[in-house]
């Protein structure tokens, strides 16, 4: 007796945070996104987040049962007809697949902005991986698609802007006509001290990579970390916090001293061309490596801002990255070296007007890589998602960014 896929059954998961961006998602959820689903005879499970972290912990406490459940609904013997399988629009769905078993997808929609999403990502990859990534729920046999649909009611929303979606209809359309693309994330690691690859060396840099975060949006030093970070300290103003961060950061304007490798193959934006070229691969030798690579290209710094993401935009309107695609294998790089107040006045102006500041600046450099390490030489702060990553100075707390291709963490695709 075989499996057949039905569908149908399984109920969407709607993550809700009442609490994101001008704290409309309940008023969205009651007022358009229910009507919505119910018209359309989608059956949903509400899971309303209760304070930061909710998210994460509910998704890494149940989706290996949420998964069990998902596989029992849609496994019906055979021979009983009816109820065929589809991967439409609405509740979590199967495709029929004439030579393996039915792909097993699972649909979560989130009613929030990118910390929400951020916080379901990473507790489904540690509800899936466990501490011990040698013992993955997800292996060839099974290897099921998290579908995730992102309903714009945080307060920078890069994620579905960057896919041109800033309304609720609108993420809704895009949920109903049910086309998704991967939704790739980066893996944020550093060394384990206490493993490592060469047993005849207990130096940090042999030690084994251990993943901390994935991030789906944006990692960065400089500038953009420190206006995030303060932006914690002027949250009684609401959203205009970030305008408020940012303005006193370009005031007490600093540089960041830091160390950037790019691995592997590299793009650079060669402004004379007006588009990405494979770089020459300049490996500026002036300094130690402290990897067991050598690095393609490193930047010496010291930087004003510095920003590796996986969005072209990261609010309506302001689009630092414009090349970057979420579904491809690329580390999008955006790096302006001491410049001061007027400059990155001039080149954050320039990056709300479609690329100019890539385009017109010098002291903008934009790349693609696969993998980036960066060392600070004294103690560093990195912005991962919106989290904070205090990193010890020089190669110990030398931190990692791969764009994964490891089948058992690229889970994810995103309705677009
Ligand atoms: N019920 C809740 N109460 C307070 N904070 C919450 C709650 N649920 C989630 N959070 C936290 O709120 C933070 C902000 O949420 P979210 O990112 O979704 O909105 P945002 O910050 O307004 O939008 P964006 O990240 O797109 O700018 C997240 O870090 C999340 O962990």
């Amino acid at each position: 007796m075989g499996i057949r896929p039905t569908s149908e059954k399984f109920p969407l998961l709607l993550v809700l945070n009442p609490n994101a961006g001008k704290k409309t998602g309940q008023d969205q959820l009651t007022k358009i996104i229910q009507p919505a689903l119910n018209k359309a005879g989608i059956p949903f499970r509400l899971v309303e987040t209760t304070a930061k972290g909710f998210a994460q912990t509910y998704f890494k406490e149940n989706i290996q049962q949420i998964l069990v459940d998902l596989v029992q609904s849609i496994a019906v013997p055979e021979q009983q007809e009816g109820g065929g399988g589809g991967d439409g629009a609405g509740t979590t769905a199967t495709t029929t697949t004439t030579t393996g078993p039915p792909e097993i997808v699972l649909k979560i929609m989130v009613v929030g902005g990118d910390g929400t999403t951020h916080e379901v990502i990473n507790g489904v990859l540690q509800g899936i991986h466990g501490s011990d990534s040698t013992s993955s729920f997800v292996n060839d046999n099974f290897r099921p698609k998290i579908q995730l649909s992102i309903i714009p009611t945080g307060t920078g929303n890069a994620i579905a802007t960057s896919q041109g979606v800033t309304t609720t209809q609108a993420a809704l359309d895009r949920f109903l006509a049910g086309k998704s693309v991967p939704l790739r994330v980066v893996q944020v690691s550093q060394r384990d001290k206490s493993h490592t690859n060469d047993n005849s060396s207990n130096d940090i840099t042999h030690g084994v990579w251990k993943p901390l975060v994935y991030t789906a949006v944006v990692n960065s030093l400089g500038l953009h970390c420190s206006t995030v970070f303060d932006a914690e300290g002027y949250r009684s103003l609401g959203n205009t916090r970030f305008k408020v961060s940012a303005l006193k950061n370009i005031v007490f304007l600093k540089q960041y001293q830091a160390r950037v490798d790019l691995f592997g193959p590299v793009q650079k934006y060669d402004r004379s061309l007006n588009q990405l070229v494979a770089s020459d691969n300049t490996t500026i030798t002036t300094t130690t490596t402290t990897s067991q690579e050598h690095p393609s290209t490193t930047l010496l710094g010291p930087f004003t801002y510095l920003m590796l993401t996986k969005q072209s935009s990261l609010e309506p309107g302001f689009v630092p990255t414009p090349f970057a695609n979420t579904s491809d294998e690329w580390l999008d790089i955006l790096a302006v070296q001491n410049v001061g107040r007027g400059q990155i006045l001039e080149i954050l102006g320039d990056a709300t007007k479609e690329g100019r500041h890539v385009q017109q600046h010098e002291k903008v450099e934009y790349f693609k890589a696969k993998v980036v390490e960066i060392e600070t030489p004294t103690k560093g702060r990195l912005c991962v998602d919106g989290e904070f990553l205090d990193v010890a100075a020089g190669s110990e707390g030398r931190v990692r960014f791969e764009v994964i291709s490891d089948p058992n963490i690229q889970l994810f695709h995103l309705i677009v």
